[in-house]
């Protein structure tokens, strides 16, 4: 990077840049030891639905819904969750990209909520945005070295030669040789593509770059050459990240902090180390469940109840997990096993949210037994508790004549949980905030181990 282009080193927020619990104030992410870089604060952007002529609002995507998180200077924080969680969503309306429905971002000390004009242009300059896929990425009919330096000339850098030797310079930090400038988009292969990316972010010498699944759409040999080129950068350059991906192995080699997303929510966020060795949030643990295990025998915690993630227009009451989650809160009276309780709420939710089994789903016209409901939910033949066992066998019943409604009311009534009832607070553990009612000052119930480990 040329001179004129150079910031003034920045100060770093530790000597090695690994962060543990101990720099975050309970209960909430608080840089300690300078003022974050980034601050984002009850975030939320909703996308309205309309409908007919006059476009009436009948509801709204809680794409983002109040979420809270900051970045130090130097430090690159993960933002993982399923596909569908919001994670784009957040990143663009961080960047002003999209224009959030409330909440305030704060970049530098200073709220770029209501940024206008030259102030906006310049906090654009700051912040950049590293998409997923490069193809999308490119003009096709401007070289490479006109589109690495479109920004400059947006930003009102009018002298040729100069911006010439500023791309060269960023090429070349990006592993690429500075005569590539006079080459096209579609000669380079994805990996290079997303070099010249990258190279584009860092050509205004930003303060913070929002990678969006950088590495997804490469082969795995290339990603790992993309994510060391990161990794430089942030190490020459002291430059934050945000790191966006759904893959927790990349996570963990490249993030120092994590925030897990869900549904719009932050529903756990800590140190790397902390969050993925002993995930709190039930819904963290499935995430790490999903990621193949070297161990096959090592299968403590269970798959999520139901498969799909809900709609984010109609988010489930209270904890927007419950429908899926394997350590759903049972009511206090309830005396069977954790496992039958687990299996019973399984039935519950698919039940409720309609992914039913084709061999008991009443559209494909077969005639479903009741015997066949229970097989197809892994149901026990009896229930020790009768009166348990009259509410599920009427939901069963009511299902093998094909009346979902009523199974669905019956299963509501029998199988109440706090899960569903309150939204959980933002409790501490271990230093970070987590939001699930195990989890609660008052709880109802207590936190499951995670794969043996205490608590
Ligand atoms: N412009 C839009 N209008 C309406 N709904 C939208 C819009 N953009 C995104 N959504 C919805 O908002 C929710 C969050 O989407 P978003 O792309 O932010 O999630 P994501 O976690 O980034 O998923 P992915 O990894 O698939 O990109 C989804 O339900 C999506 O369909």
């Amino acid at each position: 990077m040329s001179d004129a282009n150079a910031d003034p080193p920045r100060e770093r927020p530790s000597e090695d840049g690994d962060h543990t619990s101990a720099d975050y104030a309970e209960g909430s992410p608080v840089w300690t030891d300078s003022e974050p870089l980034l601050r984002v604060r009850g975030l939320e952007t909703h996308y309205p639905i309309t409908r007919g002529f006059l476009r009436r609002e009948v509801g709204r995507v809680r794409a983002v819904d109040g979420i809270d998180f900051e970045i130090g200077r130097g430090e690159v924080l993960g933002l993982v969750g399923e596909s569908g969680s919001g994670k784009t969503t957040a990143a663009h309306s961080i960047l002003r990209l999209e224009e959030p429905t409330a909440g305030e971002v704060v970049f530098d000390g200073e709220s770029v909520t209501d940024l206008t004009g030259a102030d906006l242009r310049s906090f654009r300059r700051r912040a950049q945005l590293v998409v997923q896929d490069p193809n999308e990425a490119f003009n096709p009919r401007l070289t490479v070295g006109e589109a690495v330096a479109e920004p400059l000339s947006l930003h009102g850098m009018s002298d040729e030669s100069r911006r010439r030797a500023i791309v060269a310079d960023v090429l070349e930090r990006v592993g690429l040789s500075a005569d590539d400038a006079d080459r096209y988009p579609h000669e380079f292969s994805g990996g290079e593509k997303q070099r010249i990316s990258i190279a584009r972010a860092l050509v205004c010498n930003p303060d913070l770059i929002v990678a969006d699944e950088p590495t997804s759409a490469l082969d795995a040999r290339v990603q790992s050459d993309v994510l060391a080129l990161l990794e430089d950068i942030r190490r020459e350059h002291d430059i934050s990240i945000l790191f966006i991906s759904h893959d927790l192995d990349v996570v963990r080699l490249f993030c120092d902090r994590v925030a897990v997303m869900y549904l719009g929510e932050i529903v756990e966020q800590g140190a790397i180390d902390d969050v993925l060795d002993s995930p709190a949030h039930p819904y963290t643990r499935v995430l790490m469940n999903s990621v193949p295990s070297l161990d096959p025998t090592d299968r403590t915690f269970e798959s999520p109840l139901t498969d799909s993630i809900p709609d984010p227009s109609d988010p489930p009451s209270g904890c927007r997990f419950h429908t899926r989650c394997p350590e759903l809160i049972p009511p206090p009276d309830l005396t069977v096993s954790g496992e039958t309780w687990r299996r019973l709420a399984a039935f519950r939710f698919t039940v409720e949210t309609g992914e039913l089994p084709s061999a008991v789903d009443p559209t494909t016209g077969t005639d479903v037994g009741a015997s066949a409901v229970r097989a197809a939910f892994d149901l026990p033949a009896e229930l020790d508790d009768p009166d348990l066992d009259r509410h599920v066998q009427s939901a069963v019943d009511s299902l093998a004549s094909g009346d979902v409604d009523a199974a669905t009311q019956e299963l509501a009534t029998a199988l109440p949980t706090i899960c569903e009832r309150a939204v959980p607070e933002r409790s501490t553990h271990r230093g970070r905030p987590v939001s699930c009612h195990r989890y609660d000052d008052d709880r109802d119930a207590e936190p499951i181990p995670w794969r043996g480990e205490g608590l």
